[in-house]
């Protein structure tokens, strides 16, 4: 049985302002192990934020469980207002926690060297100590020779770098990046997520990635959770999250981080589409790893006489992993559309019927 880093069970937080009551997160549950990077996806105002505060308890839930490392920081389920790990206590296993945020929120009268070293103020390292490790977080982030710089002479990726430099001063098993990409272009935001990947992979760093872009889902994480009002839609590996997306929103975000959705706009008004006969369903098939060099489209004439136009084709590479999507009509007699259908499902391949009946 894996054992998690972070768990939190069954966790509520609702503000309470004058008479308005707002249940920020309802019921959430997740398992984090220790290497994962999780990713947390959502529009604004669904909660991610509100949810990591809960890990380092900078929001104490409503009710719920929050265990870090084995630690009970929180159990709602004792006494009326919970059960809090003790001030001293947090204050140590908050410095195993680093923090990164989309406005990175450095010191912008000190220099590089010193936003670094300003993490480490409570440090039992020696004076000299600390700056040989504020020299080795800025080689590891490959800002050594702006040390000396103040942040407004850096871009916002070197800000960016400098504030991940300065969380993983007191050498943290947990990292949570609260939108750490938002205000970055696409070429500095791959930049950013290469250097969080290489961070997990060289330091077996666990990183929860809270984002509302599905595309730096899709990049670096193992795991993810899709959150909408408070709540979580559908959660799992991101493999399988993208194979077989459940929720509606989930769906939408993948659209987006594949660049489907301009394509299947354009697509579902095409006459073909627009004008599906009957005998015809318009679908989509994804299909991940050793299914795809199966001869699918062949195959369903062959055994059912089903007729496949392809109408848009997309390989995605994911976590080493082929991820196959194809938007198709599908035009054949009732029984033989069923049957296709099936050996689909049978082959482990994920069909969404978009529009036509349903076989
Ligand atoms: N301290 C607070 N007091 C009252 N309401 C709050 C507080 N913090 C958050 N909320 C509300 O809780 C809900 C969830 O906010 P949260 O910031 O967690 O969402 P989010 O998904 O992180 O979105 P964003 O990316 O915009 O921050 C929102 O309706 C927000 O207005």
């Amino acid at each position: 049985m894996s054992n998690p880093i972070i768990s939190l069970k069954n966790i509520d937080v609702t503000f309470t302002q004058k008479k308005k009551t707002i249940e920020a997160v309802k019921d959430v549950s997740i398992d984090v192990n220790k290497g994962d990077i999780y990713g947390i996806v959502g529009y604004s105002g669904a909660g991610k934020s509100t949810l990591v505060r809960v890990v380092n308890l900078l929001q104490v839930p409503t009710a719920g469980q929050v265990i870090v490392n084995g630690e009970t920081f929180y159990d709602g389920s004792k006494g009326k207002d919970g059960v809090q790990i003790k001030a001293n206590e947090l204050r140590n296993r908050r410095r195993k926690i680093g923090m990164i945020f989309q406005h990175f929120n450095l010191l912008n009268e000190r220099t590089v060297a010193e936003n670094v070293a300003f993490a480490l103020q409570h440090s039992p390292l020696k004076a000299n100590e600390k700056k040989a490790k504020v020299a080795e977080l800025l080689e590891l982030v490959e800002l050594s020779d702006r040390a000396e710089q103040f942040p407004s002479q850096l871009s916002g990726g070197q800000k960016q770098r400098v504030a991940i430099a300065r969380a993983l001063a007191n050498d943290p098993e947990i990292l949570i990046s609260d939108e750490a990409t938002s205000a970055l272009d696409p070429k500095t935001t791959n930049q950013i997520l290469s250097l969080l990947k290489k961070l997990n992979e060289k330091y077996h760093l666990t990183i929860l990635l809270i984002t509302h872009e599905m595309e730096a889902v899709k990049e670096i994480a193992n795991k993810v959770a899709v959150m909408q009002q408070g709540v979580v839609l559908e959660k799992g590996s991101t493999l399988d999250i993208f194979t077989k997306p459940q929720a509606a929103l989930t769906k939408e975000f993948i659209e987006t981080a594949t660049n489907q959705d301009k394509s299947l706009a354009t697509i579902e008004e095409s006459e073909a589409v627009a004008n599906l006969q009957a005998g015809q369903v318009f679908a989509r098939l994804t299909y991940s790893g050793n299914t795809t060099n199966e001869p699918l489209i062949t195959a369903l004439y062959q055994k059912y006489e089903v007729v496949a136009n392809i109408l848009y084709g997309n390989v995605e590479i994911l976590q080493g992993t082929e991820i196959g999507s194809l938007l198709v009509i599908l035009s054949g007699s009732q029984d033989g559309l069923t049957s296709a259908l099936k050996n689909l499902a049978d082959q482990g391949i994920h069909v969404e019927i978009l529009k036509g009946q349903q076989a």
